[in-house]
């Protein structure tokens, strides 16, 4: 009887999307489970992959026509992909046009992908010379993307007349950090024997023998050598003597930068309390229930957040709370950790590599109960979940913008119904998806109206800066503005300033002819990097030096525009020469750890005025800062995306909501020139309700999601004919399946028609319902994968962000 194992290997092709079937060896038999790694051959090269094992046949009747290749080895004592996540995986490619694989490694810590290493060797056959020329003394030799050109070509050549032997070797590239800790091997009477006997010269073993007597602990080697001041020699010839034992021990890395702050749980007012009663009487009764909690700025949602979370921990089950990335909301971080301390693990980018891997193992281990985290950490692999948390639940960060492009809501959902829970989506501003689904009662909404302790929403002020440019020269503050700045400084309030980032693009330009520097490899001009000095590509990495003389016309008067940021810091402190003022941007927050520091020194009262972009917009809550003025609101609103008006309401209801949260009340000034725009108006009184309908009639005429659906097919290639062509047929082959109903878009050149040397098209399908476009759309990308040797790529993005 022989036992096969479904493998899903790393190999992402549309060919390898369906499980091998591999047979395991004896002596693997009574090891292998499902959601292990394994290492498996794939091909005929003698190629070794990395694969999980999906699913084990325990009485298969093999074809005996063919013979069936056997897994080499395992990589895991034990499965680190459970039966809900290898079914969450297979749902998340059906749905997002993606590899199974691809999905299983998205979900992982990258520490678990595979490493491959391909090494050669000669054969006995290998003429001397050459041996001696691609070997030298050594026996094998690493054959890797560091080797030149011409030694490769040598190596395929000589691997086709088999003179060389190719070995595969695959490892992951996970790494537990291990501390050496040492212990005394004797009892202190015998280790006082010991002392008596030492040389009288000998001080440091002296040393090291009365630390020993009387610390029977374990300590860690660096602590010892330091405390005792000994020698890691010394420790040795200690440990050869039989006084104390070494043993390396795994231990973990703390990704936390600052100590927590215990906070007790707030006496909830009574709109609170019934949203909490709601979802706790979900958690406690099992069920799969969606809750919309609206809750306007200041309204004490987290507080919500917290108490739902500790009932499910009282109840023994656990929590996942999603943040939008977190590393810019360290606030939120710090309030969890302050509820419920060590229980608290912590998922995101701004992690290293280790770190990650050892929040998501202390996961694993069930050593932690609560995990808060950015958008992957909606992987997390909590086995008990009783409550998940989405904050923020309309932002776009939320969606990967790369395969699988998942939103992490759609995920959120999809795990409370596996673990029988409820899902609580929360924002001031809901995306008009959820808000929409609350109306038809998919979810079940909860309101908060009002701030904590009815204190009032800020009072808004919208400047028209054409009227203001008319009477001022070109200044980035309005009299209003700038006069309410000063107010606060001589009050020893705080004030938050934003600019859109979007508007202000730092680059430079000729004044002679205008010439503007552009990315060699992308239709997109070259960002001035003052920092590094140098001129940068956002898309493609592309980076050059600041140039002197103009290319175009060699003529030496070159303008730099610096980060909106900077410049408009500068202008501040020549207005109000004696505020202290915090910038906040990509430049000053590349650090890790900037970004906490920055916040906390504001929050110590150590400046007056937060300058920064779109990263001080949300979550941050200070009590003493009672003026918001955002310098350009617009920029948003000139894109051509039927989500413009939500995010420019959006963004402008969040920052304005950081002013007069706590007893004094707050005021908002928004510069823009287009003051009479409904989105800008109804930000002014926070009237999301009003919006939500104003902007549901627009997205119903133009038949617009959340009234249609949408998919996005991109196509690139290096070759813009080949790209345009390809999207042509795309078209032609759709419309074969599509009802009259369905609408196309397209096919257009891509928002940046260029980059990276690749050219963009894109198409948009809207659409209400159609059976067979899932199965069309796998065609065509079946399709693409066997042209893509050419060059051609195509991408699905289903209920894309925007359709630019
Ligand atoms: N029941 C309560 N009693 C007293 N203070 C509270 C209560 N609930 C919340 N708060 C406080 O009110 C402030 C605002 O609450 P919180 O930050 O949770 O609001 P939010 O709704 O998440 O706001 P935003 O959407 O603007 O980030 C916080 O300082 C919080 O500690
Ligand atoms: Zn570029
Ligand atoms: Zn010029």
């Amino acid at each position: 009887m022989t036992q096969i194992a479904e493998v899903v290997v790393d190999v992402p092709t549309m060919q390898t999307n369906t499980p091998y079937s591999y047979e395991i060896p004896a002596a693997l038999v009574n090891q292998l489970q499902p959601g292990m790694r394994v290492v498996v051959p794939f091909g005929n090269g003698g190629r070794k992959v990395q694969g999980f094992v999906w699913q084990i046949n325990e009485d298969a009747k093999p074809n005996p026509e063919v013979t069936l290749k056997s897994i080499d080895t395992v990589m895991d004592p034990a499965p680190i992909v459970n039966t809900e996540l290898m079914q969450l995986s297979k749902w998340l490619a059906n749905t997002t046009y993606a590899f199974t694989i691809t999905c299983l490694q998205t979900m992982l810590p990258n520490a678990l992908k595979a490493k491959y290493q391909k090494w050669v060797s000669p054969t006995a056959q290998l003429p001397e010379t050459i041996r001696v020329s691609l070997f030298g003394d050594q026996s094998e030799l690493l054959w890797d993307d560091s080797l030149p050109a011409d030694t490769v070509k040598q190596l395929l050549s000589l691997n086709r007349q088999h003179l060389i032997n190719v070995r595969y070797e695959v490892s992951s590239k996970s790494q537990v950090k291990k501390v050496m800790m040492v212990k005394p091997a004797l009892s202190p009477e015998k280790l006082s024997v010991v002392r008596t006997e030492l040389r009288k010269t000998a001080v440091k073993q002296a040393a090291l023998i009365d630390f020993l007597i009387a610390n029977s602990k374990a300590i860690s080697q660096t602590e010892l050598e330091r405390t005792v001041g000994v020698s890691s020699s010394i420790l040795k010839t200690a440990e050869t003597n039989g006084w104390l034992t070494r043993q390396a021990v795994e231990v973990y890395r703390d990704p936390f930068q600052t100590a927590v702050v215990k906070t007790k749980p707030l006496q909830l007012n009574p709109d609170q309390n019934k949203a909490v009663n709601a979802i706790c009487a979900a958690t406690d009764e099992g069920q799969a229930r969606n809750f919309l909690l609206e809750g306007v700025t200041g309204s004490g949602k987290t507080e919500v957040y917290l108490q739902a979370i500790a009932n499910a921990l009282s109840k023994g089950e656990q929590a996942l709370m999603l943040v939008p990335e977190i590393s810019l909301t360290p606030q939120i971080v710090g309030r969890v950790r302050g509820r419920f301390g060590e229980k608290v693990a912590v998922l995101h980018s701004g992690l290293s590599g280790g770190e990650r891997f050892d929040e998501w193992r202390r996961i694993q281990r069930g050593e932690a109960q609560v995990v808060v985290g950015a958008r992957s950490a909606v992987f997390a692999p909590l086995t008990n979940l009783g409550v998940i948390v989405v904050d923020e639940e309309h932002e776009s960060s939320y969606k990967q913008d790369d395969n699988p492009r998942y939103h992490a809501r759609d995920v959120a959902l999809w795990r409370g119904r596996y673990h029988q829970c409820p899902v609580v989506l929360g924002s001031a501003t809901p995306s008009l998806e959820s808000r929409a689904r609350a109306e038809k009662n998919v979810y079940t909404r909860l309101l908060l109206p009002n701030r904590v302790n009815h204190q009032q929403l800020p009072q808004v002020s919208i400047i028209d800066m054409t009227e203001e440019l008319r009477h001022h020269k070109e200044s980035n503050f309005s009299s209003g503005l700038l006069q309410a700045l000063q107010e606060r400084l001589n009050r020893g309030e705080q004030s938050l300033l934003m600019l859109n980032r979007r508007g202000y693009s730092s680059f430079v330009m000729c004044r002679d002819c205008g010439f503007v520097l552009q990315c060699p490899n992308c239709d997109i001009s070259l960002t001035l990097h003052m920092d590094t000095k140098t001129m940068k590509c956002h898309y493609c990495g592309h980076e050059e030096p600041i140039p002197h003389v103009c290319p175009n016309c060699h003529g030496r008067h070159i303008r730099y525009y610096g980060t909106g940021t900077q410049k408009v810091e500068q202008e501040l402190t020549e207005l109000l020469p004696t505020a202290r003022i915090i910038r906040m941007d990509v430049d000053t927050t590349r650090r890790k750890g900037a970004h906490e520091r920055l916040l906390k020194q504001f929050g110590d009262h150590k400046a007056d005025i937060l300058l920064g972009t779109q990263m001080i917009a949300k979550g941050l809550d200070f009590p003493d800062v009672t003026l918001v003025g955002v310098l350009n609101a617009d920029t948003a609103l000139g894109l051509p995306d039927f989500r413009a008006s939500e995010r420019t309401f959006q963004l402008l209801t969040q920052v304005s909501g950081r002013a007069g949260r706590a007893e004094k009340p707050g005021q908002v000034f928004i510069q823009t020139y287009n003051p009479e725009h409904y989105a800008i108006q109804l930000a002014k009184t926070q009237n999301y309700e009003q919006f939500f309908v104003r902007e549901m009639q627009l997205r119903h005429r133009g038949n617009y999601p959340p009234y249609f659906f949408a998919v996005k097919v991109t196509a690139s290639d290096v070759d813009e004919r080949k790209a345009a062509e390809a999207m042509v047929k795309i078209v032609r082959q759709l419309k074969t399946v599509l009802s009259p109903q369905a609408i196309i878009l397209g096919p257009t050149p891509g928002a940046i028609a260029r980059v990276n040397k690749r050219y963009y098209y894109q198409l948009v399908i809207k659409y209400k319902q159609e059976p067979q476009l899932r199965d069309a759309l796998f065609t065509i990308l079946g399709q693409a994968q066997k042209q893509s040797r050419n060059g051609l790529q195509i991408a699905i993005d289903r209920n894309p962000m925007s359709f630019m």
